[in-house]
């Protein structure tokens, strides 16, 4: 092996005991600093919002026992002590089981009082709700496909729209958290069945709430977002447009994938799935997209096992485009995580060139190995960075044609996957995570070369994670030049409808374009 080898072996090795250790307590002390976390997923979480949204949840949990205890059905609820107890064992929380009134109810009540369990554990913040949901459900194998997938969408539809849910539920007795399941559970469970697998009383109660107008609730409750969130969506898009994104990102996201021209072609894989018993249609926008009816698992399927394709929002897949990458290039995927966009760029190379994959996760970098395997690619280099100042991009400075930023946000732009993220975070977490974008965003820029592009991208629909971090570069950086989207799209024959440009940037909008949410710039270096 060459030594050049052997170096490139080493930045993308997997991080050992003491290397993973030392990288956490480095985490701690800057979490303790009040920094911010970068969770597992590569979205940023803000410690001290965090510790501040338990300390809410907390007080909201004990100011509805206090009402419980004080009213005359104190006696048909576990006491919150029980509670604390077991969480502070590491245990599960103790829910009563409500019994079905009937045989054909009681799986159905099963699936319920799971979900119940679990919902104490997701609420209280301190994990990712997917991560979560998944382990419970790996470990209660008790449970069928159908009843994992009534847990899980419960859970979510709770976590989407907690704050109407809660308010709803201030009325009826016993826990809040089995209101909060049933009124989570009414969303994917038919009537019939809701009715055969729960208590009388709250059958009725259910009939009840569900003829609750909305309409007369706050705006802040009805967009299910926290006072804090609304305000800043408020003023970036004005009260009926917060209303309107808000209300996409609370719905469930399509099962986009995108076709690996490496391998495949989109008409060969539409037959192939079809053939499974799987419709799909092409994406509008994305030309080697297909959105797929339903949500069918694909791991089994030939056409991703052979790495025909790889599953990738619509939205995602847009970012790679106005990237242009092209053959024999020399490239950085900068913020590379588990390389979804990697293998985009990648295959746009034809395998050609050279793609250097950096993050500063090197257990996310490791994720993109298996994936890269499959695809075909033998272009890419992965590199576990220090940090954005790493001597090793110094040494790329000014030697590359393109540079993809897909900076480390809020990832608010992705709620309708992951709507745990709009509790977990506090605006505070912003300020901070706009100086890290512009600390990434001024290194990584100075990896190309004069006439190179560099396109900065974040999941987020927040002003202050994007256009205004690209403003303030372009101010400070005369040497970069705007471009705008529409044009370098419309090279590859995507016509961007004129909804999704904003001042020439790129913003693609749940409700607006049936995407994620997603923010990006295409800067040109002219000197
Ligand atoms: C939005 S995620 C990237 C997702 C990825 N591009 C994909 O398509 O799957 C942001 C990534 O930025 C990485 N990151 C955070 N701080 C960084 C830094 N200072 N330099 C480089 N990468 C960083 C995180 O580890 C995370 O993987």
């Amino acid at each position: 092996m060459t030594e050049q080898n052997k170096a490139r072996k080493s930045y993308s090795k997997k991080p050992s005991k003491k290397e993973r250790l030392a990288s956490d307590l480095a985490k701690k002390e800057r979490i303790e600093s009040g920094g911010v976390l970068i969770r597992e997923d590569g979205v940023a979480v803000s410690a001290v919002a965090l510790a501040a949204r338990r300390a809410a949840l907390e007080q909201a949990m004990s100011e509805e026992q206090l009402q419980a205890e004080h009213s005359d059905h104190a006696h048909e609820r576990p006491t919150r002590n029980k509670h604390k107890q077991r969480a502070q064992a590491g245990l599960s929380p103790v829910v009563t089981k409500i019994e079905a009134p009937t045989a054909t109810g009681r799986r159905l009540a099963q699936c319920l009082w799971a979900a119940q369990v679990l919902l104490l554990d997701v609420l209280k913040f301190d994990a990712a709700a997917d991560k979560q949901v998944s382990k419970y459900l790996r470990e209660h194998k008790e449970l069928g496909a159908r009843d994992r997938h009534i847990v899980a969408e419960t859970i979510y539809a709770v976590l989407r729209q907690k704050r109407v849910f809660s308010n709803v539920a201030q009325s009826g007795q016993g826990a809040l958290e089995r209101r909060l399941v049933l009124l989570g559970a009414k969303t994917c469970v038919p009537d019939e069945q809701m009715n055969a697998a729960i208590e009388p009383a709250e059958w009725e109660w259910l009939q009840q709430v569900s003829k609750v107008d909305t309409s007369a609730m706050s705006p802040a409750v009805r967009s299910n977002l926290t006072d804090e969130w609304f305000a800043e969506l408020t003023a970036a898009y004005g009260e009926e447009g917060a209303l309107q994104l808000a209300y996409a990102l609370n719905q469930t996201a399509p099962l986009d994938i995108r076709v690996n021209t490496m391998k495949s072609s989109r008409e060969a894989v539409k037959i192939a799935l079809n053939h499974s018993g799987i419709e799909s249609v092409d994406c509008a926008l994305a030309p080697l997209g297909l959105r797929l009816a339903g949500k069918p698992a694909l791991q089994k399927l030939d056409v991703f096992t052979t790495g025909s394709v790889e599953v990738q929002d619509e939205g995602s897949q847009l970012l790679t485009h106005l990237l242009g990458a092209k053959r024999g290039e020399m490239i950085a995927d900068f913020c590379a995580g588990a390389g979804g966009k990697t293998l985009a760029i990648g295959a746009m190379m034809k395998n050609t060139g050279r793609l250097y994959a950096f993050d500063v996760a090197a257990h996310r970098l490791a994720k993109l190995k298996p994936r890269l395997a499959r695809s075909g690619l033998s272009n890419v280099q992965t590199v576990a960075l220090d940090s954005e100042n790493d001597s090793r991009v110094k040494r790329l400075s000014g030697k590359l044609d393109r540079v993809l930023i897909d900076a480390p946000c809020s990832g608010l732009g992705t709620l309708r996957r992951n709507p745990d993220l709009k509790w977990r975070h506090g605006i505070d977490s912003i300020a901070r995570l706009s100086a890290l974008q512009a600390s990434i965003l001024n290194s990584a820029a100075r990896l190309v070369k004069v006439g190179g592009t560099v396109v900065y991208a974040t999941c987020s629909v927040l002003p202050a994670e994007n256009q205004n971090v690209v403003d303030a570069f372009l101010k400070a950086n005369p040497n970069y030049e705007k471009q705008d989207v529409r044009a370098a799209l419309a090279v590859q024959n995507i016509d961007l409808p004129e909804s999704a440009i904003s001042d020439g940037y790129l913003q693609l909008l749940p409700h607006k374009h049936e995407t994620d949410g997603f923010f990006a710039a295409c800067l040109k270096r002219v000197g």
